[in-house]
C-alpha cells in the first residue's frame, strides 16, 4: 500500500483484517517514524486500535522504501495524494508519476508467469490507468503486470466501517489485457475473504475508464446534492419554510433518498472541492463542459463568502466593527468577541483541507472581529493553515473559547457541541447571540434560554 495517509492507512489496516499481508510504504520520514512506533498521525475513529491489532497479528508493517517491501508481493495499491494543481483545476499527478517510476525501478516479475497487479486507489482523472500502464510498459518492457482502478469511497470519520461494509467496491479492468481475469479473481478473493463480510455481489466490475469516472461522478453528484439543499435552505429562510421539514419530505422519496440533505456552511474537505474542479476541467478538455458541476463549484464558493457577510452583519448589531467607516463616530467598547465552534470541514475528522473555516474566518478577521477558535480535533491542522494572526486566539478548551463570547458561530457539527444544552451555553458565555451553520439546537429551547438564535433554513421566529 503506497501512501500512509487517510486512505492508505485505512485500506492497509482493513485489507490486513481481511487476511492479507500488507506493508504500508510512507515516504515522509516523520510520518513513517510515528507509524513505526505505533503512533497514528491522523485522527480517524477506531483506526489506532485496528492498526495495532493488525500489527500484533503480524499482518501489517510500515516501510519507507518500495524496493524493500515489494519482493514477493502480488499486488501494489497506490494511495498517494492527488491534490489540485496550484492555480488550476487539474489533478496534480506528480505523486502517482513518482510511484510509477519507483515501480519501474524495483518491480520484479512474479513466478509462474503471473502479472503483478497495480491497483489505483487514489482518485485520478479518466485515462490515468491507461497512461500508467503505457508508461510502465515503456520503462519496463520485460515486466508482466495488470493495472486496475479501484477508487475508494470511504468518508473521513466513518472510514473503517465504510471500507469494511461498503455499498459497493468499484473495480475497473482492461478486459483486453492478459491477466485481467486473474486480477478479477485476486481482487474478489481479497475483498470477499473469510474474515470479510463482503460477498462478490458487492463488487462492481467495469472498464478502467468507467471506474475512474464513477469516482468523480459520485463525488460531484453528492456535492451537487449538498449545494441544492443549501440553496433550498436560503429559500426557506426567505419564504417561511423549515429546511428540515422540506428535506424530510424530499428524502422520503426513495428516488431522492434522505442522505446528504443537511444544510451547512458549504461543502469542504480533501475530496469534494478538488474532485468537482478536476471533473469540470476534464469535461472542458474533452469538449463536453459540465455546466451543473461548474455552477455547483461557484455556488459553494459564494456561499462561504455570503456566510461571512451574514456573520459580520450580526456582529455589527452588537457594535460597529473597526472596518465600518462609521465606527469612529460611535461609542466603542473594543472589538466584537466571537467564539467559533468547529474548524474541521465536518465532524469526526481533524482534516482542515478546504474547510469552509479557511475562507470564512480570514474575512471576519479582516473586518476587525476577535475570534476565539475551538475544535476538538483540528486545532493542530488549523494552526498550521491559519497561522498566527492579529485577533485570532486558539482556545485551550470549549469553555475558554466561550468565556468572552458575545456571538457564537458554529461551523462543525461535533457531538461535543450538540451535547451542550442551551442553559449550559448561556452559563458559559456572556453574549446571547448565536449563528449556527449546522442547526445543532432546538430553536424553542435556545429562545427559552434567552438566545437570539440564527440557524440555516428557518426564519427567526
Ligand atoms: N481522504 C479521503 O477521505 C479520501 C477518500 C477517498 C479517496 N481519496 C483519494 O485517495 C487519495 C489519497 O488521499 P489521502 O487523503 O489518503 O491523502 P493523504 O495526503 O492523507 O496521504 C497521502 C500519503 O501518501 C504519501 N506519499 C506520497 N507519495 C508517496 C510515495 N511515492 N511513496 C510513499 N508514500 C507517498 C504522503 O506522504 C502521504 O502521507 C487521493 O487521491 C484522494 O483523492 C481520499
Ligand atoms: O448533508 C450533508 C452532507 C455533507 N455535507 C458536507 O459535505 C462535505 C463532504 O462530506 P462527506 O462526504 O461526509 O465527507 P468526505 O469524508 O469528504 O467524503 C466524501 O469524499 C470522499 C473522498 O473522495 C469520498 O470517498 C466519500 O464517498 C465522500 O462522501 C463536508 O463539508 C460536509 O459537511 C453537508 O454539508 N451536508
Amino acid at each position: 500500500m503506497i501512501g500512509g495517509g487517510y486512505v492508505g492507512l485505512v485500506s492497509g489496516a482493513c485489507l490486513a483484517a481481511f487476511g492479507a499481508e500488507v506493508t504500508v510504504i510512507e515516504q515522509d520520514p516523520a510520518r513513517l517514524a510515528r507509524l513505526q512506533s505505533g503512533d497514528v498521525p491522523i485522527y480517524e475513529p477506531g483506526l489506532a486500535a485496528l492498526l495495532e491489532r493488525q500489527r500484533i497479528a503480524g499482518r501489517l508493517s510500515f516501510c519507507g522504501h518500495l524496493a524493500e517491501a515489494l519482493p514477493g508481493r502480488e499486488a501494489v495499491f497506490i494511495a498517494v495524494g492527488t491534490p489540485a494543481r496550484r492555480g488550476s483545476g487539474h489533478a496534480d499527478l506528480r505523486y502517482v508519476s513518482q510511484v510509477v517510476e519507483e515501480l519501474a525501478r524495483c518491480a520484479e516479475n512474479l513466478p509462474g508467469g503471473r502479472e503483478l497487479l497495480v491497483v489505483m486507489k487514489s482518485t485520478v482523472p479518466v485515462g490515468t490507468g491507461r497512461d500508467v500502464a503505457r508508461k510502465l510498459a515503456e520503462l519496463r518492457p520485460d515486466l508482466r503486470f495488470t493495472v486496475a482502478s479501484n477508487p475508494e469511497f470511504l468518508r473521513e470519520g466513518e472510514a473503517i466501517n465504510d471500507f469494511m461494509q461498503p455499498d459497493r467496491v468499484v473495480i475497473g479492468l482492461d478486459g483486453q489485457r492478459p491477466g485481467a481475469d486473474r486480477a478479477r479473481a485476486f481482487l474478489t478473493r481479497l475483498y470477499c475473504s473469510e474474515t470479510s463480510s463482503l460477498t462478490p455481489d458487492r463488487l462492481a466490475f467495469m472498464g478502467l475508464e468507467s471506474a475512474e469516472l464513477t469516482k468523480y461522478a459520485a463525488n460531484a453528484f453528492l456535492a451537487l446534492k449538498v449545494t441544492f439543499i443549501n440553496e433550498m435552505a436560503d429559500l426557506c429562510e426567505a419564504s417561511g419554510g423549515v429546511i428540515e421539514e422540506v428535506a424530510r419530505g424530499m428524502g422520503l422519496d426513495p428516488r431522492i433518498g434522505a442522505a446528504f440533505l443537511q444544510p451547512g456552511p458549504g461543502y469542504g474537505g480533501s475530496c469534494f472541492p478538488k474532485d468537482t474542479r478536476a471533473l469540470a476541467t476534464t469535461a472542458r478538455q474533452k469538449g463536453t463542459p459540465m455546466q451543473l458541476v461548474e455552477t455547483t463549484i461557484a455556488t459553494n464558493e459564494a456561499r462561504k463568502r455570503r456566510l461571512a457577510e451574514r456573520i459580520l452583519a450580526l456582529a455589527a448589531t452588537l457594535r460597529p466593527l473597526s472596518s465600518d467607516p462609521d465606527a469612529a463616530e460611535r461609542p466603542q467598547n473594543g472589538e466584537v468577541q466571537i467564539a467559533v465552534l468547529g474548524l474541521a470541514f465536518k465532524a469526526g475528522t481533524d482534516d482542515m483541507r478546504d474547510a469552509p473555516a479557511l475562507t470564512i474566518l480570514p474575512l471576519l478577521l479582516e473586518a476587525g472581529a476577535r475570534l476565539h477558535l475551538y475544535d476538538p480535533q483540528a486545532m493542530a491542522q488549523a494552526r498550521t493553515q491559519l497561522g498566527q494572526r492579529e485577533g485570532l486566539t486558539f482556545a485551550a478548551s470549549l469553555e475558554d473559547a466561550l468565556a468572552q463570547a458575545e456571538l457564537v458561530v458554529v461551523l462543525t457539527e461535533w457531538p461535543l457541541f450538540r451535547a451542550l444544552t442551551p442553559q449550559t451555553l448561556a452559563r458559559l458565555m456572556p453574549g446571547r447571540l448565536v449563528i449556527d451553520c449546522r442547526n445543532l439546537w432546538p430553536p424553542e429551547e435556545m429562545r427559552a434560554a434567552g438566545f437570539t438564535y440564527h440557524r440555516l433554513g428557518r426564519g427567526l421566529d
